[in-house]
């Protein structure tokens, strides 16, 4: 069957998607939160973030930029393949992405997510979205084939430790780094019993801490949603800040954004408002480390995963103790309770 699949003839840029206005926020949300148990207090707290900053979520600006380099990166090292992009959550939605493409005569394309971390939610609910949006273009709809998580690749790794080492120097002339704290999306922990979300994310703080010269290092998560009463994975940024300097006071404290792979509402919000303000109030000195964004290294990361995959190459970078993630989901990969239909299509 896969030897009869035609060549891979285009790129899929895979994303969340924000919305770019005032009205845009609450349907957003709506679609955000669709299927999520989440109280309608926090959608409504999560709306004043959005408004706070006039309804305009970051992150499409940053995807159209990112398309941008990943097809300049492409041009450079002869990867001939048109570069397209679809969202969740917001237009372009994948149904009318992959109709484009397949107008364009596209059939078979190589999809990059814009989750470096497996779990219901940066996996597998893509993979749910695309077999839906190709249900709805019908039988000749582009096949979408997603690359390997890049989570220890060492494109990714240096990227991140360049990062933090470019925040600690920020912070050097009058106080030391002495602390370097991970954040990454908080997920119900009957969400994280069920993929590798913890396991892939130590592992790259692991990694990037070692490059970046920390002995020492916490994962600690942001944005939880839901309700009190359903676990989520601990400790919140916020209350571990505050609880680890009564404890000994923080000297200097650099925040990598590991588990976002832009500046986008969360991290602007929950960090560089919300985590600001309380270092602020504690005396204790920030440098927030950037997220990818754009960087060469980490465009060069997408255009290798690309071009692996073309190859069908059995050379596959990756670094530290887990080896080169699937390139294929199995059929269990990622599942979320209350049980949801198998993710067939879009591989
Ligand atoms: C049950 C899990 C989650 C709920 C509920 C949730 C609510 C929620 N999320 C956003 C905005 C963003 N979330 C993003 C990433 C993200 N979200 C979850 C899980 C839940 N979010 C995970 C596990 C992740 C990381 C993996 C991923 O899908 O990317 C992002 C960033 C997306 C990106 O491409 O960078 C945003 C933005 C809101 C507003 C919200 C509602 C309260
Ligand atoms: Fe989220
Ligand atoms: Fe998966």
């Amino acid at each position: 069957m896969r030897d009869n699949l035609p060549p891979y003839d285009s790129f899929l840029l895979v994303s969340f998607g924000g919305p770019e206005g005032p009205d845009d926020v609450m349907p957003y949300l709506e679609n955000v939160l669709r299927g999520k148990r989440v109280p309608r207090e926090r959608m409504l707290e999560v709306a004043q973030h959005y408004q706070s900053f006039g309804g305009v979520s970051p992150i499409n600006e940053q995807n159209r930029q990112l398309m941008a380099a990943i097809l300049s990166e492409f041009r450079q090292h002869d990867v001939d393949l048109p570069v397209y992009w679809g969202n969740r959550n917001w237009k372009p939605y994948f149904a009318e992405t992959l109709q484009q493409m397949k107008d364009d005569g596209c059939r078979r394309a190589i999809a990059f997510f814009t989750s470096m971390f497996s779990c219901y939610s940066g996996c597998r609910q893509y993979r749910e979205n695309i077999a839906e949006a190709q249900a709805q273009v019908g039988p000749d709809a582009p096949i979408v084939e997603k690359v390997r998580m890049g989570f220890n690749h060492p494109h990714f790794i240096d990227t991140l430790a360049d990062s933090v080492r470019q925040a600690a120097k920020s912070l050097a002339s009058d106080h030391v780094a002495d602390t370097l704290m991970f954040t990454a999306h908080s997920i119900p922990n009957s969400m994280a019993d069920n993929c590798d979300y913890v396991l892939q994310l130590n592992e790259t703080c692991r990694l990037v801490a070692e490059a970046a010269g920390f002995e020492t290092w916490e994962l600690v998560f942001q944005s939880r949603s839901g309700p009190p009463q359903q676990p989520w994975l601990e400790p919140d940024v916020c209350d571990r800040i505050e609880q680890k300097h009564r404890e000994s006071p923080i000297g200097g404290l650099v925040l990598m954004p590991v588990g976002f792979v832009s500046d986008h509402m969360e991290v602007l919000y929950d960090l560089d408002d919300e985590a600001a303000t309380l270092c602020k109030k504690l005396g204790i000195p920030l440098a927030r480390a950037a997220t990818p964004g754009t960087a060469p290294k980490f465009v060069q990361m997408i255009r290798e995963l690309v071009q692996e995959r073309i190859a069908n190459s059995d050379q596959r970078a990756a670094v530290g103790k887990l080896g080169p993630w699937h390139d294929v989901c199995p059929q269990d990969c990622c599942l979320y309770t209350p049980a949801r239909r198998p993710a067939s299509a879009g591989r």
